[in-house]
């Protein structure tokens, strides 16, 4: 894990707002002891969550997207930091690991690849890398049973999530093959064909690897599935989608009615619970949309499944607080930090 940046308590505390008479969750969090040993420090650590950013977009340009969901890690830990350290959260039984640092990969493509089709390529096998180290990690954080709170990124790191879970979680001892399921809030179902890894299809090659075994998208956007995807969905009995359609439209049922109908899907073993931002409405990422979810959805939907499954992992992905374009969003850090406590504090309820 060449790419990983391992925090100590001193980086901590200089992004956290220290007030007298209040505690922040910057001063609780517990960070790695020592850098070079993170095994024995995960070991030794009594933290059940383990926060992890992975800063990257080449994900998403891997998958002609627009670039910038890189951007959204910094300001989510100013504003996750800052949150009130109290009696709903204290905020003590969490880690916060660091992040990872691909820049180099991008950087090296920028500089080197000739055509657009010959980035995209590179772009695709730098994606590879990204995934084996993320794999790499989600694998021993899951191992020493504990559980992985990713912030993206791109949705290219469902695969390390799901392929790191199901490794780890075999090795723990907690499931019989290497294998677990995932619920996704999502406008898009990322199960593109096997054509290069790129933000687009982490599903579809963690599900022929043999580490994806249930999958389930909640509010699925009808203008945004491929029809070969579409086809490859219907006809499998371990994949279900619900459509925004079927839910704001047709009001075929409701959303907690479709959150649940997710968790009783994938009851069956663990869990990785994934978001993707691009389906809140007009909240910045690179398939922004003027009609989504509101934020409120995403906050029932990650306490709802948090509180409903055999938790696996958290991913938050595809935000961005500037995007290639000149975009720029102010409440993205703060966005993600509702969710991931709102994640926490449901899981810790159960
Ligand atoms: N992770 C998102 N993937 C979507 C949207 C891509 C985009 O427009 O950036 C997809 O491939 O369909």
């Amino acid at each position: 894990m060449t790419h990983l940046k391992v925090y100590n308590k001193q980086d901590v505390l200089l992004l956290t707002r220290l007030r007298r008479f209040e505690t922040k969750l910057g001063e609780r969090l517990q960070t790695i002891n020592d850098a070079d040993r993170i095994e024995e420090s995960l070991a030794a650590s009594t933290a059940k969550y383990v926060l992890v950013g992975v800063p990257e977009d080449t994900g998403v340009k891997a998958n002609y997207g627009n670039g910038g969901c890189d951007t959204a890690w910094m300001p989510f830990l100013q504003a996750f930091l800052n949150i009130q350290s109290n009696d709903f959260l204290p905020g003590d039984n969490m880690l916060l690991l660091g992040h990872f640092d691909f820049s180099d990969l991008g950087l090296v493509i920028e500089e080197n690849a000739g055509s657009y089709e010959e980035k995209i390529e590179a772009y695709r096998h730098a994606v590879n890398t990204i995934d084996d180290e993320v794999e790499h990690l989600i694998k021993l954080i899951t191992s020493h049973k504990k559980i992985p709170v990713v912030i993206g990124g791109g949705h290219n790191n469902a695969y390390g999530c799901i392929k790191g879970a199901a490794k780890g979680l075999y090795k723990a001892g907690l499931i019989p093959l290497a294998q677990v399921n995932a619920i996704n809030l999502d406008a898009h179902a990322d199960y593109r064909p096997l054509e290069g890894r790129h933000s687009g299809n982490a599903f579809r090659y963690a599900d022929e690897d043999g580490y994806l075994a249930k999958y389930c998208v909640v509010g699925l956007h009808e203008n945004y599935i491929p029809q070969n995807c579409w086809i490859d969905i219907v006809n499998d009995p371990f994949i279900d989608v619900i459509t925004y359609e079927d839910i704001f439209l047709l009001e075929k049922r409701n959303f907690m009615q479709a959150i649940a109908h997710a968790t009783s899907f994938t009851e069956d073993t663990y869990c990785g619970i994934e978001i993707d931002l691009d389906s809140i409405q007009n909240t910045l990422s690179s398939a922004a949309t003027p009609s989504g979810i509101l934020p409120l959805h995403a906050r029932q939907f990650v306490t709802f499944s948090a509180s409903d499954s055999k938790i696996a992992y958290l991913h938050i992905c595809e935000g961005a607080s500037r995007i290639s374009d000149g975009r720029s969003d102010a409440g993205m850090g703060k966005l993600i930090s509702y969710l991931v406590s709102d994640f926490v504090k449901a899981a810790e309820a159960m």
